[in-house]
């Protein structure tokens, strides 16, 4: 139970620009883009319209306003209304024309967060806090769409609004012209420091969410341990660390989002007001006419939003090319490799090993994230299951024996050494090919918020129905689901938590037979049956396993005797190998560990 905040997300691979992130995005824009841009297009002149007012307002003045002319007035009066309808309306087709590409974009880029997720390696898994994927699949893609929505078409139309002002304003009195664009170096210079700050702050919010989503998600699904233990309140006190770390940064985020703000607006405003002093002296002298300043002024006033604007826009660009920094972070991540013809090829010039059943050869491993000074979990393991053949591997709690099983569907890629099934190479042999011929179930059972029915078909091929789910739950004597309200079409719930621990071990040793894979591979999965259920499930498993080649992680002798013959894991390596009564003869080590399950067990 964390009492202190949760490691961050591995640190980010290389640092880019916000644009350099930000284009990474074009992939996933690219069949939207026509769209896009017409809707950028619209904005341009939706917001280029309103620079059109000052000139009206400038022919009413030094015109009809001058001249007393009531119609002239009107005319200009319906003149101002009409741009004003006509912007209105154009802002909204352009909301209406990127909606719904941009929720397409979403969805397209958490499609393949999702689907890269899966195809991530268990190594990736154990190194990665739940709550860091999570952000990333939620907050990080909803800032995403937010800023192809909105900052990445504004700061466009902003910048060509500006530029056009400008040539407006220098078109309509160069002097007061060059004195508005004197505030443009100093906004440079703050905008471009304040990215550079605002960027950290940004990193640092978005991974701290990522740490409170990791703390909310452990404390749900550990909720009975947080209750059991009396833990709550300092589980709240945890997790109020972490919620006022990301208030502090929040606020940080705020105060410089303040600051630039205010730079932006006051800057630009005491250039106004310059302008608007000096132009009212050379109207006085008669240099200027009232209708120019006015329309000057109007024009810059007009200018103000664009400008003042870009604090914000900027912020949100910083925050989404973060959102991306983060999202390629896993999206960059090497997958499985999928195993398959360039090995496949390999193998086939790679002498065929004569023997059947699973073969480990010299199999060493250490885990990819384990200290650098710590041994090797298994050291040279050389073992022969033989076709058919069932083989117990019993060891002391940390030996390995979990290790040694999951390499066997690949979880986990050797150091060094092979494994073959039935003489091929599983190195070389594609991974759907290699799950599909090997089955496994785990001593924690894990379940899905789908059917019984759903859950342990998952475990077979496609065509699998009610015979053979039947056959499954048979075999794992898992009747009580016909007592379930709705039989297996019953709903288990997050994980399966409705159901009783044993009743989830049987499930998914069900799950781990409905296919009747070659190659099965258990990791204790009756531990949480009492001792009949136990005996029933192995009478049947007895004859499921007869044409299949097992290996069973057991910790009592009861599922031992299940066994043709045991396998005694010990330092890393297989220290004896063969009956349950030899070894117990042969091996003190097998023989203590077995008085001891026996004792616990019984
Ligand atoms: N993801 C991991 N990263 C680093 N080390 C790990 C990881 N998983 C397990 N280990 C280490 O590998 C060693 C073997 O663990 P393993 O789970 O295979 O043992 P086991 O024999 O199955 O134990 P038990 O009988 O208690 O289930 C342990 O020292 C464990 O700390």
């Amino acid at each position: 139970m964390p009492s202190s905040p949760p490691p961050a997300a591995p640190s980010p691979v290389a640092k880019r620009s916000a644009v350099r992130s930000l284009l990474r995005l074009w992939p996933y824009l690219r069949p939207v883009r026509g769209r896009f841009f017409a809707a950028a297009f619209v904005a341009v002149v939706a917001s280029c319209l309103s620079l059109v007012i000052p000139l009206v307002l400038k022919w009413m003045v030094d015109g009809p306003v001058a001249d007393r002319d009531p119609g002239g007035v009107w005319l200009g009066a319906l003149a101002l209304l009409g741009l004003g309808v006509t912007e209105a309306v154009l802002f909204g087709l352009r909301r209406w024309l990127v909606a719904r590409p941009m929720t397409a974009v979403e969805a397209a880029l958490r499609r393949d967060l999702y689907q890269r997720l899966q195809r991530l390696p268990v190594a990736f898994h154990d190194r990665w806090a739940s709550g860091q994927l999570l952000s990333r699949g939620t907050t990080d893609l909803s800032l995403l769409r937010m800023f192809l929505v909105f900052p990445l078409t504004f700061l466009f139309v902003n910048a060509v609004t500006v530029l056009v002002g400008f040539v407006v304003l220098l078109w309509q009195d160069w002097g007061l012209g060059l004195v508005l664009l004197l505030p443009v170096v100093p906004l440079i210079v703050g905008c471009s420091l304040f990215e550079t700050r605002y960027s950290r702050v940004a990193r640092a919010a978005q991974d701290q969410v990522g740490d409170v989503t990791t703390v909310v998600e452990e404390s749900v699904l550990g909720i009975r341990v947080v209750k059991g233990f009396g833990r709550h309140r300092s589980q709240a006190r945890a997790f109020a660390v972490l919620a006022e770390r990301l208030r502090g940064t929040e606020l940080g985020k705020a105060r410089l989002l303040a600051s630039i703000w205010a730079f932006i607006t006051i800057v630009p405003e005491l250039a106004i007001g310059a302008a608007l002093v000096l132009g009212t002296v050379r109207v006085a002298d008669g240099e200027l006419s009232a209708g120019t300043l006015v329309a000057f002024l109007s024009t810059a006033l007009a200018l103000r939003w664009p400008v003042e604007s870009i604090g914000f826009l900027l912020a949100m660009s910083q925050e989404a090319a973060t959102a991306t920094e983060r999202y390629f972070e896993v999206m960059d991540q090497a997958e499985e490799d999928p195993g398959g013809p360039p090995a496949a090829a390999a193998a086939a010039t790679a002498p065929r090993d004569a023997r059947g059943g699973v073969v480990f050869e010299g199999v060493s491993f250490r885990y990819p994230d384990a200290p650098p000074d710590a041994p090797p979990v298994l050291r040279g393991v050389d073992l022969h299951i033989r076709p058919g053949e069932t083989m117990a591997l019993v060891g002391a709690t940390g030996s390995g024996k979990t290790t040694l099983t999951a390499l066997v569907p690949r979880l986990h890629e050797l150091t060094s050494g092979r494994v073959l099934l039935d003489g091929e190479d599983i190195a070389a042999m594609p991974r759907e090919r290699l799950r599909t011929l090997v089955a496994v179930a785990f001593e924690e059972p894990t379940l899905f918020s789908a059917s019984v029915r759903e859950n342990v078909l998952m475990g077979a091929g496609a065509g699998a129905g009610d015979v053979e789910l039947r056959r499954a739950l048979d075999v794992a004597q898992a009747g009580f689901v016909d007592d379930l309200p709705q039989g297996p079409a019953t709903e288990v719930g997050e994980q399966g938590l409705s159901l009783s621990g044993g009743q989830r071990q049987r499930l998914a040793l069900a799950r781990a037979v409905v296919g009747e894979p070659r190659f099965l591979v258990l990791d204790d999965p009756l531990s949480a049956l009492d001792v009949h259920t136990e005996a029933l499930v192995e009478a049947a498993l007895r004859e499921v396993l007869s044409g299949t080649t097992a290996l069973v992680v057991a910790h009592r002798p009861s599922t031992v005797l299940l066994a043709d013959r045991v396998a005694l894991l010990s330092e890393g390596r297989i220290a004896a190998v063969g009956t349950h009564q030899e070894l117990l003869r042969s091996s003190t080590e097998y023989a203590w560990l077995m008085s001891g399950a026996e004792g616990e067990g019984r």
